[in-house]
């Protein structure tokens, strides 16, 4: 288990990490969202010792990790991928790892062959694609076999296989009973991964809940309906109290009453049903609603002009010609 107490990280100014307080338990994968620079990345280095909090505290186990007799078997961290000595083969980079860390040598095979790197073991590591250094760095933090795994973007750079295998590996990993902390810009694939999520904005706690408790929350749920019999329907769904608004191809959209009690209107009234389903918003959209105050860095969709709007060059006029004349 990992705990969070009141823990707060300022880099002068700058509050990256505000009064954040919260446990990551053993048995399920952990989502950890924010947008960019939410102060993730900066929560995994206070949890692994690498920042010292400004104010709060962090504990691994129920201690600091500095006090943790074999870090690497009890925390195992994907944090930087790139934080590989290049001229190193993956086989002895983890044989050092190992050695420095009382961790049998017999790991390495292993780890290597977890990750699928077996094959590539003797290659100089400067050599590797970026999803190649995401498997070593996974091998790395497999290689104490530690009860807890702290992962940050392991996704990136990954072909979909290797996420496949990443998902299924940290689904396997918390299935054994370990502690797994993830994040992750990839909502698709962590609606698929994670069974509870932490989401923070500009150091923020904003949730702390299950999956399926965070887009229900942050979502609109509503039946999709499509019938031959538009008007109609919406006659009997006003005098029923249940509100509809007319959506994309014709279909309508019902909030407030769920299948069953639309359906059994639609029957009473004799009205014909081509579509009845209901309708969860993505993990994505959720996300995006619940954040849309504490995104830090906005892209303006208009800030490039379209290309008709770009204004005429005049003709024969050069490119800086004006500023030549007001310099002469
Ligand atoms: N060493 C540092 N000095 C000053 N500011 C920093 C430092 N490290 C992080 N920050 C700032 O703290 C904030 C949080 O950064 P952090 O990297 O933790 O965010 P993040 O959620 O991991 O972002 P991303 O999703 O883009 O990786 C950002 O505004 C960042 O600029």
């Amino acid at each position: 288990m990992i705990e969070l107490e009141g823990l707060t990280k300022r880099y002068g100014e700058k509050v990256a990490v505000n009064n954040l307080t919260f446990a990551v338990r053993p048995g399920m994968v952990t989502g950890f969202l924010g947008p960019n620079g939410a102060g993730k990345s900066t929560t995994m280095r206070m949890i692994l010792g690498l920042d010292r909090p400004t104010v709060g505290d962090v504990r691994i186990d129920g201690k600091h990790y500095d006090q943790l007799r074999d870090p690497l078997m009890s925390i195992g961290a994907l944090l930087d991928a790139k934080a590989v000595h290049g001229g190193r083969s993956a086989y002895h980079h983890l044989l050092c790892l190992a050695q420095s860390n009382g961790i049998p040598q017999s790991r390495v095979a292993e780890v290597l062959d977890t990750v699928g790197l077996t094959g590539v073991a003797r290659k100089k590591a400067k050599g590797f694609s970026y999803g190649m250094g995401q498997r070593l760095g996974i091998a790395g933090a497999l290689l104490g076999d530690p009860r807890i795994l702290m992962f940050d973007e392991p996704a990136n750079g990954l072909d979909p296989e290797g996420i496949h295998w990443i998902r299924t590996l940290m689904k396997s990993l918390a299935a054994q009973g370990r502690t797994v902390f993830v994040s992750s810009h990839l909502m698709s694939e962590m609606a698929l991964t994670a069974d509870h999520l932490v989401v923070i904005g500009q150091g923020r706690l904003l949730a702390d809940t299950s999956m399926a408790d965070f887009i229900q929350r942050n979502s609109r749920s509503y039946v999709r309906i499509r019938t031959p019999q538009r008007e109609r329907l919406l006659d009997v769904l006003y005098g029923a109290g249940v509100a509809a608004v007319e959506a994309d191809g014709g279909a309508l959209e019902a909030d407030g009453a769920g299948p069953e009690q639309i359906g059994e209107l639609a029957a009473r009234h004799q009205v014909v049903l081509h579509e009845l389903s209901p309708q969860q918003a993505s993990l994505e959209e959720a996300f995006m609603r619940l954040t849309a105050e504490s995104v830090e860095y906005h892209a303006h969709a208009g800030a490039l002009p379209v290309l008709d709007e770009v204004p005429a060059v005049p003709a024969r006029q050069a490119w800086g010609s004006d500023w030549q004349k007001k310099g002469a």
